[in-house]
Formats: C-alpha cells, sequence, structure tokens
C-alpha cells in the first residue's frame, strides 16, 4: 500500500529530477557529454580486466620459429633524430629490436646519424630527413617497412617538419601503421588533418602534447577531472584514431572502447621512457595488424597493441627501479625489455 507520506516522497523525487533536469538544461554540460561521461565509465576498464587484455596481448605474439626468414617479424622505421636530439631515436628503435623486430631502421637529419651510429651498430641509420629529396629517399624504403614511429627527437625544424608531413603521407597512401609521438604529435597539432581518420594511426601524448593535441582538434580545454571523457573524445574527433595518454595511469581509446593499464611502474620519471613506449609500440603494432581481430577476441588490434607497449614500458621501469633506485635512465629499462616481455608475455 502506498502511503500518503509515501506518495509525498515519490512527488517531490520526481519534482527534484525535473527541477535538476532544467538546471543542467540551463547551466550544466550539454547532455550528451552527461551521456557519454556515463557511456565512457560504463566502457572504462576495469583492474580486473588486466589480466584478460594481457591475454590478448599474448595472443598477438609471433611464435619464434626456425622457419622464419630476418625481416619476417618485423622491419620498423623510426623518424626522427636532430642535431639537438639523438637519444629519443635511438631509445625508440632499439626498443622496437629487443622487443623481438628484425630490422630496426632510423630516417634522421644528416648532424645526427654518425651520433646514432655510435651508439649501435645494430641499427641502420640513413642521414635523409634535411636531404631536399627527403620524401623520395625514404619513400624508397616504405616498401620494406611493416610500421613507422614518427617523431621521437625530430624537433621542430619547418624544412624538417614538412618533409614529415609527405612521409606521413606517403605512408598513408601504402596503408602502412603509423605511431606518432613527441614532434610528430607537434606536426599533427599543426595540421590534424593530416591523420584524420587514418585507422592505422597509434598517437602517444604525455600530458603536455594531450593538452595541445586537444586544445588544437576539439578547440578548448582538457577536463583534468575526466581523463577517460577526454581521451574518448579526442579519439572521436580525430576520426577514430587511437589515442594512448601517457601518466600517472596510461589511459587508451580507440574511440569506442577506453582502456587503463596501471601496470606498477616506479617514481622514476627519467627522459627517454616514452621513446621505449613508441618504438615497442611499433613492433606490437605490427604483429597485432598481421595477427588480426580473431586473435584479438574482437577488440580492436591496435588497443591490444598499445596496452602491451604501455605494460612493458611501466614492467621495465619497475624493474629498473629495483636495481637502480634513484639513479633509473632509460638505458637500464632497455636491458630489462627482455625479463619484462618475459614476465608479462611469456607466462
Ligand atoms: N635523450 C633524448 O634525446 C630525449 C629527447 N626527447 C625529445 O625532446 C623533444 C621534446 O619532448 P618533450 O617531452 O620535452 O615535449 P614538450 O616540449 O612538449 O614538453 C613536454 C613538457 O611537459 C612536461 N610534462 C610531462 N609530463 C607532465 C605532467 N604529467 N604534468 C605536467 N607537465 C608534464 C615536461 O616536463 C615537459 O616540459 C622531443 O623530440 C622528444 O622526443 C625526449 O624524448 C626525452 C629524451
Ligand atoms: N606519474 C606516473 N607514474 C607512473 N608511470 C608514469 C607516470 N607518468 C608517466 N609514466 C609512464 O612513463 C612512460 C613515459 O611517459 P611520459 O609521460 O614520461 O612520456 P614522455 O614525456 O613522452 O617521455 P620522453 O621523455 O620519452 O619523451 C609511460 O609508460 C607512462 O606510463
Ligand atoms: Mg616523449
Amino acid at each position: 500500500m502506498v502511503t500518503r507520506a509515501g506518495a509525498g516522497a515519490a512527488v517531490a523525487a520526481t519534482a527534484v529530477v525535473a527541477l535538476l533536469s532544467a538546471a543542467l538544461a540551463l547551466y550544466g554540460p550539454p547532455l550528451d557529454s552527461v551521456l557519454e561521461r556515463a557511456f565512457s565509465l560504463r566502457k572504462v576498464h576495469s583492474v580486473k580486466d588486466m589480466e584478460n587484455t594481457l591475454q590478448l596481448v599474448r595472443n598477438i605474439i609471433p611464435p619464434l620459429s626456425s622457419t622464419k626468414h630476418k625481416g619476417q617479424d618485423g622491419r620498423i622505421g623510426v623518424v626522427g633524430g636532430c642535431q639537438e636530439y639523438t637519444g629519443a631515436p635511438y631509445f625508440a628503435a632499439i626498443s622496437a629490436l629487443k622487443v623481438g623486430a628484425d630490422l630496426s631502421h632510423v630516417f634522421c637529419a644528416s648532424a645526427a646519424a654518425p651520433v646514432i651510429k655510435a651508439y649501435s651498430p645494430e641499427l641502420i641509420v640513413h642521414p635523409v630527413l634535411d636531404s631536399p629529396n627527403a620524401v623520395h629517399e625514404v619513400e624508397k624504403w616504405l616498401p620494406r617497412l611493416h610500421a613507422l614511429v614518427v617523431g621521437p627527437g625530430l624537433g621542430r625544424d619547418d624544412a624538417l617538419l614538412r618533409n614529415v608531413q609527405g612521409i606521413l603521407e606517403a605512408s598513408k597512401a601504402r596503408d602502412i601503421p603509423v605511431v606518432i609521438d613527441a614532434d610528430g604529435l607537434w606536426l599533427v597539432a599543426q595540421q590534424p588533418a593530416l591523420i584524420q581518420g587514418y585507422q592505422k594511426a597509434v598517437l602517444t601524448p604525455n600530458h603536455m602534447e594531450f593538452s595541445r593535441l586537444y586544445d588544437a582538434v576539439l578547440r578548448g580545454p582538457v577536463d583534468s577531472d575526466d581523463r577517460h571523457g577526454s581521451v574518448l573524445r579526442l579519439s572521436r574527433a580525430l576520426g577514430n584514431v587511437t589515442v594512448v595518454q601517457k601518466g600517472e595511469r596510461d589511459i587508451l581509446s580507440n574511440g569506442q572502447q577506453v582502456l587503463v593499464c596501471s601496470q606498477e611502474g616506479s617514481s622514476r620519471r627519467c627522459g627517454g621512457q616514452g621513446d621505449l613506449l613508441s618504438g615497442s609500440l611499433g613492433v606490437l603494432v605490427h604483429w597485432a595488424l598481421l595477427a588480426g581481430p580473431e586473435k584479438t577476441n574482437g577488440s580492436s588490434p591496435l588497443l591490444v597493441a598499445a596496452f602491451g607497449a604501455c605494460s612493458l614500458t611501466r614492467q621495465c621501469n619497475h624493474q629498473a627501479f629495483q636495481k637502480h633506485g634513484r639513479s633509473t635512465t632509460t638505458s637500464d629499462m632497455i636491458a630489462e625489455v627482455g625479463a619484462a616481455f618475459s614476465k608479462l608475455f611469456e607466462t
């Protein structure tokens, strides 16, 4: 039986809801933003889902086999490296090799090439990025590459950025997957149309790079209380390009799903960790696309690859910090790639 008090409470509740709706309509965020927030929260990955997603990463890793030839497990190109920055492209390219790519190329400005070559005999270094026919010089290698990582240590020189624009256009025309990081994201913030709707692009912004991109694409500041919604919105606005916002927790979205990677790392924040992430992601993106959606259980292969690269980078950071503490540097993390990979993916 409905009592008078009960009926009164129901009327009052209805009135409160109506008042709130009216207030929201007048002063609050638009209704679609409220719904989107609810939607994104529903889609957010819970911590217990992390293990399931790690399993999907395991599914995309190609088996080591004596019948394979050199190159089959990945030929990756890093576009970056200028007079000031030689470490970043080195970190990205060597990480790709350490994760399991067979060949790793660096396309850099001429001043950076001898330095990068001297760091490592394992990298193939092309001093072409500041040459007048840079686009052609890189383009002729594209048929032999499985993925490009664009931006680590690129700098912001206009002439270099114009060449990189041409390289990105040529890569898209050939349907080559591209991971865009660092100064590559600076370029995308100037010209979002460059990657708009390209389904084989993954962007890996840090805090600052994310704000810059968000502002350029959505013409407003990031809502710092709603990181999930912000990443989801940026991805959608870019036509469902995969976005990985790095931070205390990494937030990943393809505009439909939001994943959170909170693999334990450490409090040590030396430069170069993002380069390890983008270089490893170059390989994982190739592996994930090769494996296809059957191996990722219907999830986006690029999201699975990105989750793998985030987990791996954070695990490397964790292991290196246990050994070196405050003196941990990115080289110490790279030395952990093999063990971290086994721990996460070869259990
Ligand atoms: N050894 C090397 O050669 C290295 C070169 N690097 C290159 O340096 C160039 C500039 O990269 P930057 O990352 O400095 O880019 P930006 O010039 O956009 O600066 C990013 C800024 O954001 C700040 N930041 C990062 N996370 C933040 C957070 N959570 N909250 C507040 N502020 C935050 C950083 O302190 C930095 O000042 C790129 O080409 C990059 O690849 C870096 O990759 C680091 C290593
Ligand atoms: N506060 C944090 N706590 C734990 N891990 C973090 C934190 N901030 C970033 N990371 C991790 O560090 C790695 C690099 O992220 P970061 O934001 O430092 O990138 P970046 O600024 O591009 O690095 P780089 O110096 O290579 O350019 C990512 O794996 C990310 O998960
Ligand atoms: Mg970076």
